[in-house]
């Protein structure tokens, strides 16, 4: 197949371009370097040694996009180009709301235009909002927390409408848990503008003397150890339940949604545990106040992708840290070297 990947020089996308790449497909990128560097996809072609084809622009440009079917055959779209910071949607939500419904419904209405029906959507497990049990299968109820969380919930709502009322198309969301580590070359991964908002590249930041200290968002949560617990995949095996998606499209009509996974709860504390394991140094932390919409327990249950998706993680948490550090050791600065 010949994918078009938005948001392929991004952290998830540019880990995705290597799978396909190596799994025999061809890749075409669309990104706007919002929150990604170009060098990420130069470090994709050498990891792969294939050839990259980017254009550096917005997915809701529809001439760009028009001129991207009219330079490549495209045969499907994975589609991870968005916005994604939690914290920042509450304060400008329309921004988060413009920028990523707008691009989905560009991508999908050009994809359409061009008779190009099967589409892989990057969404979330922030579409179960704060769940009512776990581990939370697919069937469980949904709601947004947060107008980021609601953007992904609305963008499968269209591709779900898409499906019923255009039966040719082939849609798979999958609703990513808490991707972590990086490619094992030590070449990409994940390269955050400014302070970090997610726990891992924190902590990598906070072990390579960057910065002071891990702040623990709660201890008194209902848990073991009374931190929050998520459930951590390694990126490589995030990005190759995108190649058996596109793989399994093929086979169904209609829309679809999946959990990546892993299955297992990892707590705060764990977490920084396993990081130390990996860099073989003490990582200094504090235990401050609730951050504010966090919840205190998110699993997946993955067994309807193992079962109809054939995938599982494979990587181990403890091999996520070690990557994420070999990654940062070589490239301390990210892309910006
Ligand atoms: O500096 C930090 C950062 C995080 N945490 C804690 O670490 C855990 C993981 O936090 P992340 O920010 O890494 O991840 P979240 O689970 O909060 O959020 C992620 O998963 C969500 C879905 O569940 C959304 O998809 C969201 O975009 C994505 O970042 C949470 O218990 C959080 O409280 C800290 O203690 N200190």
């Amino acid at each position: 197949m010949n994918v078009l990947l938005t948001g392929g020089a991004g952290y998830i996308g540019t880990h995705i371009a290597v799978e396909l790449l190596d799994s025999g497909h061809g890749v075409v990128v669309v990104d706007n370097l919002s929150n990604s560097r170009a060098e990420a996809i130069r470090r994709v072609e050498r990891i792969t040694g294939r050839p990259v084809p980017r254009y550096v622009g917005d997915c809701a440009d529809r001439e760009l996009l028009e001129r991207v079917f009219a330079e490549h055959r495209i045969d499907a779209a994975v589609h991870c180009a968005g916005l994604k910071a939690v914290g920042e949607s509450t304060e400008r939500p329309l921004l988060y709301y413009r920028n990523n419904l707008d691009a989905l419904l560009t991508l999908c209405e050009t994809m359409d235009a061009h008779g190009a029906r099967s589409l892989v959507f990057s969404s979330s497990a922030t579409v179960y909002g704060d769940p009512e049990q776990v581990p939370i299968g697919e069937d469980a109820p949904l709601g947004a927390t947060n107008p980021y969380g609601a953007t992904k919930l609305f963008g499968e709502r269209v591709l779900a409408d898409l499906a019923k009322a255009a039966p040719d198309w082939r849609i798979i969301a999958l609703r990513y848990f808490n991707p972590v580590g990086a490619h094992p070359s030590g070449l990409i991964g994940e390269d955050p503008n400014g302070v970090p908002n997610n726990l891992f590249p924190y902590i990598a930041q906070v072990a390579a003397g960057r910065r002071e200290k891990v702040l623990v968002y709660g201890d008194d949560y209902d848990t073991p150890d009374g931190t929050g617990v998520r459930d951590y995949l390694h990126v490589v095996d995030l990005a190759r339940g995108h190649v058996a998606a596109l793989e399994r499209l093929g086979d169904a009509y209609g829309m679809r949604a999946y959990n990546l996974g892993s299955g297992h709860g990892t707590s705060v504390l764990e977490a920084i545990a396993a990081f130390e394991r990996a860099c073989g140094r003490q990582i200094p932390r504090q235990v401050v106040a609730r951050r504010p919409g966090d919840i205190a327990v998110c699993y997946a249950d993955p067994s309807a992708a193992n079962r109809e998706l054939g995938w599982k993680t494979t990587h181990t948490l403890d091999e996520a840290c070690a990557d994420v550090w070999r990654w940062q050791s070589a490239n301390p600065n990210g892309f910006g070297d």
